[in-house]
């Protein structure tokens, strides 16, 4: 899982959660959207703090906050929860040894109070490897009992050929714009501003 971001005009934030290829991914979306290459591929290390990326995308701008998918990094991801608009959750898909892994952290993510409605976008990344497994042959392995009445989306993706992103983002930008919880934590904002003044 990684970690992303959103602030639109009206403050728009999506958490990420991230097993591994979060930051290749977001170098992807800044070479899709800001015509920018990002860090070289070789320039990409595991995350330890925080990555911050913004783009703009069908009219939204995003904010994406990048997480370490390190075990020892999880208990900092749920810092972000509260503000966070959305999930975005990726995992290695050429590397089923890691998918159990992947989901009870993933579950843990889900459980939490803190990102009640947040929409879900789960990225089967590396797609560009032969081995990998498609979206639904992940959501299959995953098998999530947890996701309840959450609105969410399994995509198969590249961060190295940018296969999947454009669409995974736009879908994205679309359940923000519907989610009662972009709805609070615009009006939360608005209100903490308001409150500053
Ligand atoms: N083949 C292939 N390799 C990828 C892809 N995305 C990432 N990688 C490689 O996978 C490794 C991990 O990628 P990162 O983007 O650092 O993963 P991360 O999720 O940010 O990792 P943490 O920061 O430790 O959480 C790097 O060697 C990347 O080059 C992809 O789509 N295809
Ligand atoms: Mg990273």
């Amino acid at each position: 899982m990684q970690d992303s971001w959103f602030n639109d005009l009206h403050p728009k934030s999506a958490a990420h959660g991230h097993e591994m290829c979060f930051t290749d991914i977001a170098r992807k979306l800044k070479a899709i959207y800001l015509n920018s290459e990002g860090l070289p591929q070789d320039r990409i290390v595991p995350t330890v703090g925080l990555n911050i990326g913004r783009i703009e995308a069908s009219n939204a701008k995003l904010v994406f906050w990048d997480l370490g998918g390190q075990i020892g990094l999880r208990t900092i991801w749920e810092k972000y929860y509260e503000e966070a608009h959305a999930i975005i959750y990726v995992i290695d898909a050429s590397c089923p040894s890691s998918f159990e892994d992947a989901k009870s952290a993933l579950e843990k993510v889900l459980r939490h109070d803190d990102l009640r409605g947040a929409p879900l976008l789960i990225l089967a990344n590396k797609q560009d490897l032969p081995n990998a497994v498609s979206s639904e042959e992940l959501a299959r392995y995953l098998d999530l009992k947890e996701l309840g009445e959450r609105v969410y989306l399994f995509e198969s993706v590249s961060a190295y050929d940018g296969k999947g992103i454009k669409y995974a983002i736009d879908w994205l930008v679309d359940a923000l714009e519907r989610s009662k919880r972009t709805e609070l934590l615009r009006t939360r904002a608005g209100n903490a501003a308001a409150g500053s003044i």
